[in-house]
């Protein structure tokens, strides 16, 4: 289905669907936003980031990304409505527009394109790149554990047919590389946030151990924070912890890489729901997880601007 300006965001969309409707969002705000092609996929389809920016040269910026595991689909519905969000409240809401008067916020909204096509035309339940594992039948490499950041370490599988498979070698996935290539060029950023879905959790490095980050009373003040924030809208609850703590130990996650970097403020956010439907979330949950998602994400950007 081809986008129109007025997308449903109350709908899971393709996409072909998708990439129109940021090219008219990028129209409708040319002050605001510009689409940056940051790569190609292993299957050649262009990756866009969206950069949202009052002026400057290479202000602070914010990161986040949704989609990277192709199938949760809220995730990436999420980034959509956030996207919209961001454009049509700057100007009105006074924080949000200090925010963007001072630093720049980076959205890429479909962090797996490959995958995602897959998840639409195939497998619904698809997570994984698309790339070829040489001598195996099975495709695919997990980008949230191709990362350099205790890569190939406990918690992510060697085994090519596996879910959490880390790939030959860290960033050997040129969708993972593209990031790696923009947040290293630019060299400013001060928050890195990956949203996936589900579970209901808002964590902070590290996944690869289970020891504490350097940073993590502040990190965790933060998340709580946050979490709290976002409860307030429908109450729904949200734990708060480090990945190896709350959810299992996980190596070569791009959080663990982005605060490994010096990217202090890095986030993953587990969306809804909490096992119910799980990847599958009703359509009618995205709007009304996307603005409680909202709630903790403002809070995680004022709170960067202010320190
Ligand atoms: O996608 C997940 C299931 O939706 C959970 C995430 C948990 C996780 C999130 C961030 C960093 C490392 C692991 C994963 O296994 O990569
Ligand atoms: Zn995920």
């Amino acid at each position: 289905e081809r986008s129109t300006r007025s997308l449903n965001f109350g709908a899971y969309h393709d996409l072909d669907t998708i990439y129109s409707w940021i090219d008219t969002l990028v129209a409708d705000y040319p002050n605001l936003i510009t689409k940056q092609h940051i790569g190609v996929t292993y299957e050649n389809r262009p990756m866009y980031v969206l950069k949202f920016s009052t002026g400057g040269y290479n202000r602070p910026a914010i990161w986040i990304d949704t989609g990277i595991h192709a199938r949760e689909w809220v995730t990436q519905a999420t980034g959509v409505w956030t996207a919209n969000k961001i454009a049509t409240d700057y100007g009105t809401d006074a924080s949000l527009t200090s925010l963007l008067n001072t630093m720049d916020i980076y959205m890429l909204i479909v962090a797996n394109p490959d995958g995602y096509v897959f998840s639409h035309t195939n497998d619904r339940m698809w997570r994984k790149t698309r790339s070829v594992n040489p001598g195996y039948a099975c495709r695919g490499v997990d980008p949230n554990r191709n990362w350099d950041a205790g890569f190939g370490g406990p918690g992510a599988s060697s085994y090519p047919c596996s879910e959490s498979y880390h790939g030959p070698s860290a960033n050997s996935e040129i969708e993972v590389k593209n990031v790696v290539n923009l947040i290293q060029s630019h060299g400013n950023f001060k928050a890195f946030i990956s949203v996936h879905s589900y579970s209901q959790l808002l964590m902070y490095p590290y996944g690869y151990v289970c020891s504490s980050a350097n940073h993590q009373a502040e990190l965790d003040s933060v998340g709580r924070a946050a979490a709290q924030k976002l409860r307030s809208l429908y109450g729904t609850a949200y734990q708060v912890g480090s990945i190896c703590n709350i959810i299992y130990q996980a190596s070569g996650g791009s959080i663990d890489w982005s605060y490994n970097s010096g990217i202090k403020y890095s986030f993953a956010f587990e969306l809804r729901d909490t096992g119910r439907y799980g990847f599958i979330l009703p359509a009618d949950q995205i709007i009304p997880t996307a603005s409680e998602t909202w709630l903790a994400l403002k809070h995680i950007m004022e709170y960067v601007r202010d320190h």
